[in-house]
């Protein structure tokens, strides 16, 4: 459950139901709203530091928040109940896996995370959705001005593997052309015995929808950082790539690095 992820401030729950208030500052502008001349002396707004009716200075609070970012991207964690989404984005987080310590996520949250790539700091803000079907609704309105989708299946579940034409439909439906969806096979590490989909049938089904694909393993911590600085990469080559360079490709990327980790070391 979102709550219990240790050290990530920057996390917040948000509503189950379109009736809740929302806390979450999703743009700078949101948070500069926050220091606009008001006429109220005691204001209802929330504070992004627990204490209602505090607003440190703008300075403080970008420090804070926004490190000397460079570019700012959007990634939201989709796929069916029990995939391993907010699994994967702990051990993205914070290295660690914890087994069976996660509630099924409720509504929507997000955490944050600075990378660098090249010299240059990107901040991710990864969004970790609820994968059960009465959350969908909540869950639409965000796909709309995400830069990434990072679709899982369960390798140890058909029915998960089976779901991610659906879940490409609504990915269609509701998100931008030009999103970057990459889709991964969870629990990479589960016993042969307990595998119900296998590494071709992944890759299958990434080529016919054109997409990058790979396994990843959220207990172990295989190819977790590459799939997250797969999308960090594109998005600095979206915003700040020389026209004149050739572009990045974010499958061939992922090819290659994932050949690369499978390749017995050489010895020339
Ligand atoms: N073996 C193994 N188990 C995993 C892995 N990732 C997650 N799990 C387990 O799978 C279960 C579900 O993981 P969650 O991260 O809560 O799944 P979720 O997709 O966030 O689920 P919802 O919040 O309901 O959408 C937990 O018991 C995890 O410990 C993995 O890579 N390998």
């Amino acid at each position: 459950m979102l709550e219990t992820i240790p050290n990530s401030s920057s996390f917040s729950v948000m509503a189950t139901d379109d009736s809740m208030s929302d806390d979450v500052f999703e743009s700078p502008q949101e948070i500069s709203s926050l220091h606009a001349p008001s006429n109220q002396t005691t204001g209802t707004t929330p504070s992004p530091t627990g204490y209602r009716d505090y607003k440190p200075p703008i300075e403080l609070y970008k420090s804070i928040v926004e490190p000397e970012v460079e570019i700012a991207h959007k990634t939201i964690l989709l796929g069916d109940s029990g995939v391993g989404k907010t699994s994967l984005l702990v051990q993205f987080n914070t290295g660690k896996f914890q087994p069976g310590n996660f509630s099924a996520t409720v509504g929507i949250g997000f955490t944050n995370k600075v990378v660098v790539v090249d010299d240059s700091k990107i901040k991710l803000q990864i969004w970790d959705t609820a994968g059960q079907e009465r959350f969908r609704s909540v869950t639409h309105a965000y796909y709309r001005d995400a830069h990434a989708l990072l679709l899982l299946y369960d390798v140890s579940s058909k029915t998960s593997f089976d779901n991610i034409r659906a879940w490409l439909g609504e990915i269609k439906e509701y998100a931008q052309d030009d999103v970057v969806i990459m889709l991964l096979g969870n629990k990479a590490d589960c016993p042969s015995s307990e595998r119900l989909v296998r590494r071709e049938d992944g890759e299958r089904l990434a080529r016919e929808y054109n997409v990058p694909f790979m396994e990843t393993s959220a207990k172990t911590g295989l190819n977790v950082e590459l799939a997250f600085m797969a999308v960090a990469r594109d998005l600095k080559s979206q915003k700040c790539g020389n026209p004149d360079d050739q572009k990045f490709n974010v499958q061939d990327y992922v090819r290659e690095q994932t050949q690369k980790g499978s390749c017995p070391p050489c010895n020339t």
